[in-house]
């Protein structure tokens, strides 16, 4: 299983927590992350793929593998609150995401939500 995780700077610390809190879920999954995200999600222990950091292209990179259906699923923790320079390729990841019916959640209640199905499923 292949999950991508990135987090805007005003939600990292909520993404690191939500690792640490389902560590056991995710050891056995192949994370990948845009940089930044990457470099914080670390913290918790879990290997982490590293792509460019979102404004230089990791969202798009992210958007790539879900087009190629390379994902099963995208953990974006977004920042509504924040300002970002690359809000065209945050709303073409999820437009893409979309597209491919890659599941996609933006925050953390609806990434627990995804995480606890996808665990479940993979366990029938
Ligand atoms: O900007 C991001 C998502 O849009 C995340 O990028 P970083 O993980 O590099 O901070």
């Amino acid at each position: 299983m292949k999950i991508a995780v990135i987090a805007h700077d005003g939600k990292k610390p909520e993404m690191v927590a939500f690792l640490m809190r389902n560590k056991s879920k995710l050891n056995a999954v192949d994370l990948v992350a845009t940089g930044t995200t990457g470099k914080y999600a670390e913290n918790s222990g879990l290997v982490v793929t590293k792509l460019l950091s979102g404004p230089v292209g990791g969202d798009a990179q992210i958007a790539a593998m879900a087009a190629e259906k390379k994902l099963d699923m995208v953990l974006f923790f977004r920042d509504p609150l924040g300002k970002h320079p690359h809000e065209p390729d945050v709303q073409m990841l999820m437009r893409i995401c979309d597209v491919h019916n890659i599941p996609i959640a933006t925050n953390p209640a609806t990434a627990q939500l995804l995480l606890d199905a996808i665990w479940k499923k993979h366990q029938e």
